[in-house]
């Protein structure tokens, strides 16, 4: 027998200013599933879960939960009160504040007016809840002192707390909406926040886990619905499904290996980039030196140093020892003027943050790099600038393909492939990249990767420093494993595997 879904959705549709972003999707999440949802960026995923979670409204189609149509506009609070739960990507909690507080304010929030804060009850609550979802983690600890997993997990706990609060409490089967979680976790701890939503599926909740992580879907979910241009391309169960199967649902076509090809490594001449000694908060004296013609990964536990290193290089962060060499010339004081001025950009892994403006448009974002040379007199040849950055969205496949659209607009993968285009169109000679390939979908991944292996074959050099070994594996000529702020092991060509990097990485730790 057919189990009831918890929730329904049907023919939903969405319009930005007249352009469709949902067609009418259909979805449907059972009691006790982990319920995966994929797609290619710009597919509409975030769109249906800001609809349910009354950030937008829908345009037409149903929404049914626990078997009872819910009538739209769903306000506000969207569908928190019929039991429904989110946790955004950003996770929406202040650092200062203590996981205890983060909880109270939940549970206490939405009453009108003054409410005194019944601190005795609240600090069992959440005692009672840390513990029914084993989750080791002191009430009294501010969110900056948490990693970034315990983060998560207060932010599903914390949905968790806020959905036991509403008025279907004690109605069976929660629905709890996650959007791409894990993008910014370390790869290795991922499991203990999987480990949580198992217990809300054991205990007959339902979750619908947003993720481009295909391994990760593989690995976490029970089904999975697959957006396609904002229609549905078909739902379908992960048991005995491969990678290849997400594939073709994602794309409607089977994945197309890029062969990665030989370096033609140039160590003949000066390197591009180089380091001698440098020492950070993390990294410690280390030498690396970066050749035209290659892809070096970088990567490491999370606070090897693997991730700082990309900023010591490009000067946005001062090394407290060392130097830096910009083809053989040692940089007195690298800053990212200098490092610019040498062909040598860095692409971070917070967009948001340090990447790209929001509240520009995307022409104005990309032309950022080409104001002070394109500039004639007093006039910014705007012309020529969109046209140019109209080349790059078609040629990397920004959707949508529109210079004017607002930056903030677009969907996460779509704003790293403009800032992807925009730094390669400055032809740079070295390319610093921190997690480059966050929240884009497998398509853009493909793009991404022949894209650098073409500028690399042009005598570009690209320095990747990753958590994602798959990546390193698909880009890398050469991969080295951090530890303790010191490169302790050297992977290179076709010894660079998924398995052979996973051991290099955790044998340091076994050895530490
Ligand atoms: N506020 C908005 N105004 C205009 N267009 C929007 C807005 N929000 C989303 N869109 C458009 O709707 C489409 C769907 O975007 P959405 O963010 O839902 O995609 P997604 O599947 O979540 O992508 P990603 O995997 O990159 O996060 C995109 O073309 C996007 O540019």
């Amino acid at each position: 027998m057919e189990t009831q879904p918890l929730l329904a959705v049907k023919g939903l549709k969405k319009s930005f200013n007249g352009v469709p972003a949902l067609h009418g999707v259909d979805i449907d999440v059972r009691p006790g599933e982990v319920h995966g949802l994929l797609g290619a960026n710009g597919s509409g995923k975030s769109t249906l879960i800001k609809i349910l979670a009354g950030f937008h409204d829908g345009d037409g189609g149903t929404v049914t939960v626990h078997g009872t149509t819910v009538s739209s506009p769903f306000g506000p609070r969207g569908l928190r009160d019929q039991g429904l739960g989110f946790v955004h990507q950003d996770l929406g909690l202040a650092p200062a504040g203590t996981v205890l507080e983060h909880m109270a304010l939940d549970a206490e929030g939405e009453s009108k007016g003054w409410r005194r804060v019944g601190w005795k009850a609240e600090r069992a609550r959440v005692q009672d809840l840390l513990d029914r979802f084993q989750i080791d983690v002191d009430p009294d600890a501010t969110i900056d002192m948490l990693t970034p997993v315990q983060r998560a997990m207060v932010a599903v706990i914390r949905a968790v707390g806020g959905q036991e609060a509403t008025p279907h409490a004690e109605r069976a089967g929660q629905i709890l909406v996650l959007d791409e979680p894990t993008v910014f976790l370390p790869r290795q701890e991922v499991g203990l926040l999987f480990d949580v939503l198992h217990r809300l599926r054991d205990r007959g909740d339902a979750v619908l886990l947003v993720s481009h992580d295909l391994d990760e879907i593989l690995e976490v979910t029970d089904r999975v619905t697959v957006f396609r241009n904002g229609s549905t391309a078909g739902t379908r169960s992960t048991t005995g499904a491969t990678r290849d199967d997400l594939v073709q649902l994602i794309l409607g076509a089977r994945d197309e290996h890029v062969a990665k090809g030989r370096a033609v490594v140039r160590d003949d001449r000066p390197p591009l980039l180089a380091a001698r000694g440098i020492t950070g908060t993390r990294v410690r004296d280390l030498d690396l030196e970066l050749y035209s013609g290659e892809v070096v990964g970088l990567t490491g536990l999370a606070g090897s140093g693997f991730e700082e290193l990309p900023e010591l290089l490009f000067g946005s962060k001062l090394p407290k020892q060392g130097t830096v060499e910009h083809g053989g010339e040692t940089v007195k004081r690298p800053s990212p003027a200098r490092s610019m001025d040498a062909g040598v950009v860095l692409i971070p892994s917070d967009r948001k943050n340090q990447g790209g403006a929001q509240e520009l448009s995307v022409l104005e974002n990309m032309s950022v790099p080409f104001l002070a040379k394109a500039q004639g007199g007093w006039k910014i040849p705007w012309k020529k600038l969109e046209h140019q950055s109209q080349e790059t969205c078609d040629r990397l496949n920004v959707v949508p393909p529109n210079p004017q659209a607002m930056f903030g607009h677009l969907s996460g993968g779509n704003q790293q492939k403009a800032l992807l285009g925009k730094w390669m169109d400055t032809s740079p000679t070295v390319m610093l990249l921190s997690e480059p390939t966050q929240g884009v979908d497998i398509g853009a991944r493909r793009e991404i990767f022949k894209l650098i292996r073409s500028a690399v074959a042009q005598g570009m050099a690209v320095l990747c420093a990753t958590s994602d070994y798959e990546q390193l594996v698909e880009m890398a000529d050469r991969v080295l494993v951090l530890d303790d702020g010191r490169v302790r092991a050297e992977l290179l060509g076709d010894d660079i595997t998924k398995d052979a990097l996973a051991s290099a990485v955790y044998a340091e730790e076994a050895a530490s």
